[in-house]
């Protein structure tokens, strides 16, 4: 059994100044890209069996001791981009959830865990939701996250995409998650799905852009692991699994191959990236899962907010009630413990 024995970097912490929040620090330097090299896309390989096998004893392998475990819980919630991405959102549910987002943890809680107040990483939403987000966040420093070109499925004309990026951004979002044509991928066309990804980088400005591989229709590990470099040579500042859409999502062998592209591209290039696996992760015990993996092939350098972020509609409400039981010894009337 493998313990994270240390507190998260940082994770908040009681201090002196309690009362202030935390403003997140949410952006690196962007990530400038570079010339495609097929050489190194071809070259990457991934050895499905063992990266499954391997990743079938991550759960187990790695869990979190339990002195330190709220520590955790508290640093995953400053990693989360709290997402909203229904056909059915309006201003009032964004509003409500930038609420949230800017005081996601309770204050008496916050308080017997002697911790300083803390945000969520971002703001995830649809383009015509960025506006109403940008509003309710104002002077918060938590980011406005837009899924632009044509999410999910990323089929409308290519003009329309940049088209959709460019407004995103006039908006007042500071990031941009666009989605890959899975098509080029599929295809092997390498070369197609690095020019999409420059004028994706190049609409995006100054704004951070995150490429969504859709990993659940890329067919093999090995096109997760070419898709990932190639979107990281096209300028990627992030590498993030999913829309949440696909019938499958964030994955821990998907993951794992994500994650030794990424060590890969530093080790080669000297650039760090970021990851966001996104979709389906709704327990705190497969957030903890996830740092700890990070921690440990990254490095806790990979657990700050510019270069983590959990994409999750629903991962904070888990994370509250196991807050909840850590202070308190006991969940909700009706709630069955999922950390067991
Ligand atoms: O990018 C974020 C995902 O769409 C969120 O997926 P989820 O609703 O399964 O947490």
């Amino acid at each position: 059994m493998t313990h994270a024995d240390t507190r998260p970097e940082t994770a908040a912490g009681a201090g002196d100044d309690r009362g202030t929040a935390q403003l997140p620090q949410v952006h690196a330097a962007r990530n400038p890209g570079q010339e495609l090299d097929l050489d190194w896309v071809l070259s990457a390989r991934a050895n499905t069996s063992a990266i499954e096998r391997r990743a079938a004893t991550l759960p187990g392998r790695r869990s979190v001791k339990k002195d330190h475990q709220a520590a955790w819980l508290l640093k995953a919630i400053t990693l989360i981009d709290l997402t909203t991405l229904s056909g059915d959102d309006t201003a009032g549910r964004v509003r409500r959830l930038c609420a949230k987002a800017r005081q996601p943890v309770r204050a008496d809680i916050l308080d017997a865990l002697k911790m300083r107040p803390i945000t969520t990483g971002a703001v995830c939403v649809y383009h015509e939701m960025v506006p109403p987000a940008v509003a309710a966040l104002e002077g918060s420093g938590i980011p406005v996250a837009a899924v632009s070109t044509g999410f999910p499925a990323g089929l409308s004309p290519l003009e329309t995409r940049l088209r959709e990026i460019e407004l995103s951004v006039a908006a007042g979002a500071r990031e941009i998650d666009i989605v890959i044509s899975r098509r080029h991928v599929l295809t092997g066309n390498w070369q197609a799905l690095y020019d999409e990804m420059r004028q994706f980088r190049a609409a995006c400005g100054e704004a951070h852009v995150k490429a969504i591989l859709a990993t659940g229709e890329l067919g093999t590990l090995r096109n997760v692991a070419r898709a990932s470099l190639v979107c990281m040579m096209g300028g990627a500042d992030f590498i993030k699994t999913s829309t949440g859409k696909e019938s499958v999502n964030a994955t821990l062998p998907v993951s794992l191959v994500m994650i030794r592209a990424l060590r890969d591209y530093h080790d080669r290039t000297g650039y760090r990236i970021g990851y966001k696996p996104a979709g389906g992760i709704s327990k705190a015990k497969d957030a903890l899962t996830y740092l700890t993996l990070i921690r440990d092939e990254l490095g806790p350098r990979w657990l700050q907010p510019d270069l983590f972020r959990f994409g999750a509609s629903s991962l904070l409400g888990d994370i509250e009630r196991q807050l909840e039981h850590h202070v308190t010894g006991r969940y909700s009337a009706g709630y069955r413990h999922p950390m067991a």
